[in-house]
Formats: C-alpha cells, sequence, structure tokens
C-alpha cells in the first residue's frame, strides 16, 4: 500500500482539544503525514495555545522494558541519511491526548458538564502508571501497528493479572486506531479474542495488529499480546471494523 496512505493523520485529538467548532470532514480523513497536520500554522491557531499533553511520551512510572521498546521503535521514526539529513523512516509515532472531538454529542443530548468533562476512557487516570501507559507506533509500509504498554495496578481482574475487560480495551485501542488509519472514521463491529495465557500486573506487552483486508465499508484486522521479549502469547484476536459517517457522531444522524 502507498506510503502516503499510511500517513493518515489523527490530528483531530489535537485540533479536538482546542478548536471550538468540529474540524472539517475532510480533515478527519486527511492523508497528511502526522508531523504535517499538528503543524500550528496548518491549524491556523495562534502560537500562544498551550499544547495539550501528549500521553504517549515517556513518563517516569514507565519501567525499563516499557523505555527499552519505546527506544527502539522511536528510534525508527526518523532516519539519517548520508550527509546527515534526516528523513522519516519506516515507523511514526501516533501522538495521544484524552480528548478527540471536544463538541461531539454522539447525536444525542449531552449536558455541558458531561461534554466539558468527557475524555478518553484510556487516558482518564491522573495517577501516572495505575492504569494504561501506552504509546503507539504505525508503519505503512508494512501495514502494522504496535502499541508498547505497561499495564498498571488498577487494572486488576484475577489477582495479580490484568482484567480480561482492560486487555479488550487496550487491543480495541490498538486495532481501532488502525483501522482508522487505513480507513477513516470506524466502529468495531466485531471483536473475537482468544485468552491464551494471563497477564501479571505491571507487565510490559507488545501488542501488534496487522491489516487482513478492505472489502467496502469492512476493515479485518488481527492482532497478538505478547510479552516484551515476543516469547509468550498472551492473546489472539480478528476484529471487524465498519465505516461510519463522522457526522453521526458530531451531529446525530
Ligand atoms: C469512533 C469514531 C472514530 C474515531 C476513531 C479515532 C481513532 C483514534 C485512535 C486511537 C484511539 C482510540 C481508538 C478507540 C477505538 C475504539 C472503537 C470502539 O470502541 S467503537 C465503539 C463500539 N462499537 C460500536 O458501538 C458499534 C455499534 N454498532 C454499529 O454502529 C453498527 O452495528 C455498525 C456500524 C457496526 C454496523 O451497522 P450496519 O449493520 O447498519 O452497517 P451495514 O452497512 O449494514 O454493515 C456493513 C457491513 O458490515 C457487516 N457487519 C456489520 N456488523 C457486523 C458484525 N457484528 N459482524 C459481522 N459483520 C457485520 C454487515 O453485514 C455488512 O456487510 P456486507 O457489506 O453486507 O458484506
Amino acid at each position: 500500500m502507498a506510503r502516503s496512505l499510511g500517513r493518515v493523520c489523527l490530528g483531530f485529538h489535537r485540533l479536538g482539544a482546542l478548536s471550538s467548532a468540529p474540524p472539517p470532514p475532510s480533515l478527519l480523513t486527511s492523508s497528511r503525514s502526522v508531523r504535517t497536520i499538528f503543524a500550528p500554522a496548518i491549524l491556523g491557531l495562534p502560537s500562544f495555545f498551550s499544547k495539550p499533553r501528549d500521553f504517549s511520551l515517556p513518563n517516569s512510572s514507565w519501567g525499563s522494558e516499557m523505555m527499552r521498546l519505546y527506544k527502539h521503535y522511536n528510534s525508527q521514526c526518523e532516519v539519517e541519511m548520508e550527509g546527515g539529513e534526516k528523513q522519516e523512516g519506516p515507523w511514526q509515532r501516533l501522538p495521544s491526548y484524552n480528548r478527540f472531538l471536544k463538541y461531539a454529542t454522539g447525536g444525542v443530548y449531552l449536558s455541558k458538564i458531561i461534554q466539558s468533562k468527557a475524555r478518553l476512557f484510556t487516558r482518564n487516570n491522573r495517577d501516572t502508571g495505575a492504569t494504561f501507559e501506552y504509546v503507539l507506533f504505525f508503519n505503512s509500509e508494512e501495514q502494522k501497528c504496535v502499541a508498547i504498554f505497561q499495564a498498571g495496578h488498577l487494572l486488576e481482574g484475577p489477582p495479580g493479572h490484568v482484567h480480561g475487560g482492560a486487555i479488550a480495551t487496550m487491543i480495541d485501542t490498538v486495532v481501532g486506531a488502525h483501522a482508522n488509519i487505513v480507513s477513516g472514521p470506524v466502529v468495531t463491529a466485531n471483536l473475537n479474542i482468544n485468552y491464551r495465557r494471563p497477564i501479571p500486573l505491571g507487565s510490559t506487552l507488545v501488542i501488534e495488529s496487522s491489516l487482513i483486508k478492505k472489502e467496502g465499508k469492512k476493515v479485518f484486522i488481527t492482532c497478538k499480546v505478547t510479552s516484551s521479549d515476543g516469547s509468550k502469547l498472551h492473546t489472539d484476536t480478528t476484529a471487524l471494523f465498519v465505516s461510519i459517517n463522522i457526522s453521526h457522531l458530531l451531529l446525530g444522524s
């Protein structure tokens, strides 16, 4: 698949955090790169706006495995050419904010308080390291998405181990981001997870998704959760996403 296609932006995270009106649908499926779309000049924003926090950057709760894997993929986001010139590498780190679209209501009545306080489920804990610590990378040539995930102590299900719903949340996040990059706005229609081995709390995991096929409105993706060294398979998943019209989320149908 053409590389430019994979350089699809998730720029509306940023837009949603800063703008007072929903971005035009054309921006949501733009094929411009994350780096390009995030430039304040393109958004027409004055430079005095403070940047919203990007949760996918390292913080003090990240353990050595999390940091090792982060550096491994991050170092491949930009490569140095002969002569010292820098170029985009095979991987792209996807920034992550805690709200995509500030004024999306899903087409139903939401009170002003709910609208203003709504936050992305996986990015809503102020106690860093307690729940979902993760960073996503995308490789457009290989059509793969990889998340490095450190499972915090508040995600307990079976004693000492991660709750299956928390694992499903992370899988949905990775395959959802992947499907969105491939196809624009989508929702999960089916998520089929085989839980093979329990995951100890505090573990660092690699979640890797691969595109199987696109068929009209449908996107089929598979996903594996493994230990950080790849030696243990914790889950394998097949997922189906279906394209939606973004205006349904913004305005209702
Ligand atoms: C969300 C907006 C996008 C923003 C994403 C930003 C990404 C940012 C990056 C990262 C961060 C986080 C990322 C998180 C991601 C999380 C995603 C979620 O959790 S989404 C919430 C849970 N999902 C729902 O609530 C869906 C509820 N269901 C529906 O809305 C509908 O049922 C829908 C749209 C899935 C299907 O609606 P119909 O059935 O009216 O659509 P028809 O056009 O008839 O179906 C299209 C094709 O799909 C098949 N299909 C539909 N549902 C199926 C199913 N469950 N199993 C098998 N096939 C199914 C149908 O048979 C049809 O196939 P044929 O074209 O005829 O071949």
